[in-house]
């Protein structure tokens, strides 16, 4: 890979929108009104190159990767270019499609999108009104596989099949089964792939998304329309992957068969394997050495000592979720509201928990690291890894739902003695600053006494459902051999008949 560019990483780089000369008007008045005044870094950097890179048809643009720091505004570095190139495409036909690893990134990437296409339609409705619509599509297998054909494809009445997208916003395995099972389905006019979080698809290469992507790429539309005839060379399609964490190592990324590609970076140290941007500039990174029984302690004391009013906890298992979550809720100090959320939960559950947590009405949300990649929750103001964190990666992306979009935010690892030193080194290695506090006991003695009689209560509780489990499975039992026996009984008497 060429010299890498660097990004500022700090937000006070970033740029009133009216000096970004190659954003067109429209666009800038839709940022402006969903209240973006200034282009935070990576958006300054790599908006004018992106768009740059098409400014001749006739050439094939450059690919991109994009190192920058979490909550740094990688959303709209690729949106933003994205929606011009699209604005400026009189038919609608598929040109862009965007991959995120998981339903609740694409969903939220997708919300993004509808807000910016919502002022873009305004703006055109404001002034001449004969602009075209871009049609975005979400495709992650919330409704039926068919549904989701019929908003990217319609059969026409000669056999023939009409886009219905413009932009396409989806998870690499619904990706797949759309390339699979959609027959009017067309690449032709594809110009740009988009990979958020772009270490994470790579490392899972769901159901070879890539490869069928790219087998389709060459196939010629299945009814050319006259349209398809007056166009018929397919434009370079141009590939831009984003992350916090993306890797320099250029066999990696040469499985997305990159042209020519630029490096935008804000990393903390030169890594060849492993690139980790710079952490935000806000966030203050802490380790507490504790038992495993203060844990749950220190959790109640960061919102009733310290005074942080929405903590976001990431365990490694749901049985760790769902225990620190019963034993906050049998704390029952109104102060302190707690829900655990998993992915395994119904999506409107889900949401709801999210909702009440994003408005204020949990102070504490646990969860697992299915949450940790990319999700905007507003305003964290910590963030805790209860359990440790398996890899820099993995902390990186844990301690980036904090001090997002230039706010400030604390990040807090608790581990046990064993833990700290290889912990120390993990961090050390990505150029990151962890500073150890202390959990005094003369703090968290108001409310020990209390803690140790929901901690009494929940062993109680943990064993009465194990009590009951085991009855249960000696009533199945007591069924399951009654039952065999009657069957033999019953067997022997056919016999005897
Ligand atoms: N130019 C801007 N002005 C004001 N707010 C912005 C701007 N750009 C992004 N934001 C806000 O910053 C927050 C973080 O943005 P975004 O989710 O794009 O970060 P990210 O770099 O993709 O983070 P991650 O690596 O965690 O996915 C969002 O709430 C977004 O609305």
């Amino acid at each position: 890979m060429r010299r890498p560019v660097a990004i500022d990483n700090s937000l006070d780089a970033s740029v009133p929108i009216d000096s970004i000369d190659c954003l067109s008007e429209p666009i800038r008045s839709a940022l402006r009104s969903t209240g973006v005044e200034t282009l935070f870094p990576v958006q300054a950097t790599s908006v004018p190159l992106v768009l740059a890179s098409h400014r001749y048809s006739w050439t094939r643009p450059r690919d991109f990767a994009v190192c920058a720091a979490t909550g740094s505004g990688k959303t709209l570095a690729y949106l933003l270019p994205a929606l011009q190139l699209l604005a400026a495409c009189k038919t609608v036909a598929l040109r862009c499609i965007i991959v995120l690893p998981v339903r609740d990134l694409a969903m939220q990437v997708h919300q993004v999108c509808l807000r910016l296409l919502a002022a873009l339609s305004e703006g055109a409705a404001d002034s001449d009104g004969c602009r075209r619509q871009i049609r975005c599509q979400l495709l992650v297998g919330e409704r039926s596989l068919e549904k989701e054909r019929h908003q990217l494809v319609r059969l026409m009445s000669d056999g023939s099949y009409r886009p219905l997208a413009d932009l396409v916003i989806c998870t690499p395995g619904r990706l797949a089964d759309h390339l699979l099972n959609c027959p009017g389905l067309s690449l032709a006019r594809l110009r740009m792939l988009i990979i958020d979080e772009a270490d994470r698809v790579m490392a899972e290469q769901k159901q070879d998304w890539f490869g069928l992507l790219e087998r389709l790429l060459d196939k010629p539309m299945p009814h050319p329309s006259i349209h398809s005839w007056l166009h018929a060379k397919p434009p370079h399609l141009q590939k831009l992957l984003l992350s916090a964490t993306l890797t320099h190592n250029p066999e990696l990324l040469q499985r997305f068969r990159l042209h020519n590609p630029l490096l935008l970076t804000a990393t903390a140290e030169s890594d060849k394997e492993l690139e980790v941007s710079a952490a935000p500039g806000r966030l203050s990174e802490f380790f507490v050495q504790l038992k495993p029984s203060q844990k749950p302690l220190f959790v109640i004391h960061l919102v009733l000592g310290l005074g942080r009013s929405r903590v976001l906890c990431f365990t490694n298992s749901r049985e760790s979720a769902h225990r620190l979550a019963s034993l906050i809720t049998l704390f029952a100090d109104p102060r302190v509201t707690c829900e655990a959320v998993s992915a395994r939960l119904p999506v409107p559950k889900r949401a709801r928990i999210l909702r009440r947590f994003s408005t204020g009405q949990l102070s504490v949300l646990v969860c697992s690291d299915s949450m940790a990649r990319g999700m905007d929750l507003p305003s964290v103001d910590a963030v805790v890894c209860y359990d440790r964190p398996a890899s820099l990666r993995t902390y990186v992306h844990r301690a980036g739902r904090t001090a997002r979009a230039g706010r400030a935010g604390a990040a807090y690892t608790l581990l046990e003695r064993r833990e700290v030193l290889h912990f120390r080194r993990m961090l050390s290695a990505g150029g990151r600053q962890v500073r150890e506090v202390r959990l005094h006991g003369s703090k968290t003695k108001r409310y020990e006494a209390r803690y140790q009689t929901a901690l009494n209560r929940l062993h109680e509780e943990q064993k009465a459902g194990e009590s009951a489990s085991e009855d249960q499975s000696k009533d199945q039992n007591k069924k399951t051999s009654m039952k065999k026996r009657k069957t033999k009984e019953d067997k022997s008497k056919e016999v005897d008949d």
